[in-house]
């Protein structure tokens, strides 16, 4: 069985979310169901990259991850694309008999047997700003095959005031799951350099709308990457 992988990389900081600051390396599936408009990392999910996506064993897979972290036990971060196109329960089970831990990030379209083997499972649905149009009862299948999961999560990424009263929404769907809410980066060319300035300014609205709105759920994250990298692949 081959996986199509866009990248492997690291070992880095994971910048978004519950594990933000935590060093992991990250396994970036070739792949995705979804176009969002904002979409950060096109290069895992336009066909156009296509032939830069490796057919990987999950040997291979594994033999690379561990170069990476030196053979010492971290947490590996499956991401994409959408990582549950295809089936990592292979390299996650080489991994955890190892002492690996497993995080994924997934919009919440395809549930997978997978997902109750990760430690923890980030599901990310989309709002308006995106273009894509989330499908509850696959979201909610997500929710319930990650049942055996360490810990399962939301990460909801809002750019304007529209996406905000839907988060409120989506997130009042699932009240007990720990939101992540984290503002959307607008400039995701990686040869335009971000700008600083907007993303503080975006980060400052957030907090401003969680805090007037009494929403104390809701934990509000910048992406930590962008601010240190910008948009660099990689990293
Ligand atoms: C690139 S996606 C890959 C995993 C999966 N397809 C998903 O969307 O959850 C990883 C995370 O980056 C977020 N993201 C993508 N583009 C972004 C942007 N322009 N600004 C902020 N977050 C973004 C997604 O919402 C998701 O939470
Ligand atoms: N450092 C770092 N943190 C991340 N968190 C989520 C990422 C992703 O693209 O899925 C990402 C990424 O690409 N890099
Ligand atoms: S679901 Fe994730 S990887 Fe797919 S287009 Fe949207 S942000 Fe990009
Ligand atoms: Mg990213």
């Amino acid at each position: 069985m081959t996986l199509r992988i866009a990248e492997i990389f690291g070992p880095t900081i994971q910048g978004e979310g519950a594990l933000i600051g935590e060093p992991t390396v990250f396994i970036r599936a070739g792949g995705c169901d979804y176009r969002c408009s904002w979409c950060d990392s096109l290069h895992a999910v336009d066909s156009a990259y296509r032939e830069t996506w490796r057919p990987m064993q999950p040997d291979a897979i594994w033999e690379e991850v561990r170069r990476l972290s030196g053979g010492q036990p971290l947490t590996v971060s499956i991401s994409g694309g959408n990582p549950a196109i295809q089936d990592f329960a292979p390299v996650i089970g080489r991994g955890k008999a190892e002492g690996y831990r497993f995080a994924c990030e997934t919009q919440g379209s395809i549930a997978r047997d997978w997902f109750g083997d990760l430690d923890w499972l980030v599901l990310s649905p989309k709002p308006p700003s995106s273009g894509e149009q989330v499908d509850w009862e696959a979201f909610a299948k997500c929710v319930a095959a990650g049942q055996g999961a360490g810990a399962t999560v939301m990460k909801i990424v809002i750019f304007d005031e529209a996406d905000f009263n839907w988060a409120r929404e989506a997130a009042a769907r699932f009240p007990d799951l720990p939101l992540y809410l984290q503002p959307g980066n607008p400039e995701v060319d990686p040869q335009t350099p971000v700008d600083l300035e907007t993303l503080s300014e975006r980060m400052l609205w957030l907090v401003d709308r969680v805090t007037e709105a009494g929403w104390f759920s809701a934990r509000v994250l910048p992406q930590l990457h962008v601010f240190l990298w910008g948009n660099k692949r990689g990293v």
